[in-house]
């Protein structure tokens, strides 16, 4: 008989970068890099990839890596003062052997804990001092769950104040067959538009065309319907009241050096956020944000999101 993988290995992933791979009980797997604490790979009990990751992703640094869930911290997007989705991303994070008690710890061994803190170069950029800890989990059901938690250390007594998003790119078999439900009639922020305000009307959201939009105060779960593919994932997320909806569309795929010109099909951006709010901790204060990520079959075709029904497939 093959000797039964560890639930949880240390390994070398593209360019010889350090990866960390998460199998689950039924045959669910994930793999997270310690660059960037990026997952790039969560497949579930049939092998099935759930996550997309561009063919042409770098996976050097400085570059963050195309795909997958890259972590988008102290900064989301282009407002602020620090390069693009902060720098998380992008750099080295360590394993944290000795991580503060999880309160939801169960007999599940298919989880990794992260942890980033400021070099002397980062805190020139971002003068701060912090604890992120990471923990990525693989839950019995093939489900992958992420749970940030961030500390201010500072020892100057002063408050610091970010925006985060968990960018998750999901893979679909074609994006005009897609549908996402939880976000109608919700106000969002156009990114197309300066970030002007507008009111999503009735419907599900499909796709036929570019899209950028920051939909806030939304539903903690959110569903993409993949009519294709007869997949539904659902998001559940904690902490985080804002959602990125993001597809480059053909034009955008061009431009991009890292991405396929006709990649932007086979993928879709729903990223659980914090934007429009930032998030301001003082010293010793300390935030959690939890994203949960469900694939179920789906003969799913109402107008309205069921949870419920989502989740009896
Ligand atoms: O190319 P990146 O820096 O990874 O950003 C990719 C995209 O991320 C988010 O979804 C933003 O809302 C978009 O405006 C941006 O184009």
């Amino acid at each position: 008989m093959a000797e039964e993988k560890p639930a949880v290995e240390l390994a070398k992933g593209v360019n010889g970068l350090d990866k960390v791979v998460l199998r689950g009980a039924r045959g669910s797997s994930a793999e997270v890099y310690l660059y960037g604490g990026h997952v790039t790979s969560w497949k579930n009990d049939h092998g099935e990839e759930l996550l997309f990751v561009s063919s042409k992703a770098i996976f050097k640094p400085p570059k963050a890596i195309r795909g997958g869930i890259p972590i988008c911290f102290p900064q989301f997007g282009s407002h602020g003062t620090l390069e693009q989705h902060g720098f998380a991303r992008n750099k080295l994070w360590s394993i944290d052997t000795d991580p503060p008690p999880f309160p939801t710890n169960s007999s599940n061994k298919a989880f990794v804990d992260l942890i980033l803190k400021p070099s002397e170069e980062d805190a020139k950029i971002w003068p701060h001092s912090y604890e992120f800890r990471l923990r990525v989990a693989l839950g019995p059901g093939g489900d992958l769950m992420l749970t940030s938690r961030i500390r201010n250390t500072n020892s100057d007594g002063k408050a610091f104040s970010y925006t985060f998003a968990y960018h998750t790119y999901f893979s679909v078999s074609d994006i005009s067959e897609v549908r996402v439900e939880g976000l109608e009639t919700l106000d969002y922020l156009d990114n197309l538009q300066e970030q002007e305000r507008f009111t999503e009307q009735g419907d599900a959201i499909t796709f036929e065309s570019e899209v950028d939009k920051i939909y806030l105060s939304t539903p903690s779960k959110i569903a993409i319907i993949d009519h294709e593919k007869k997949r539904t994932f659902v998001l559940r997320k904690d902490g985080l009241p804002d959602a990125v909806v993001w597809n480059p569309w053909d034009k955008k795929a061009k431009a991009m050096a890292d991405f396929g010109d006709d990649e932007y099909k086979h993928m879709l951006c729903i990223e659980a956020a914090a934007v429009e709010k930032p998030i301001t901790l003082k010293p010793g204060e300390e935030w959690k944000g939890r994203l949960e990520l469900s694939a179920v079959p789906s003969s799913y075709c109402s107008g309205q999101l069921d949870p419920q029904k989502v989740l009896q497939g």
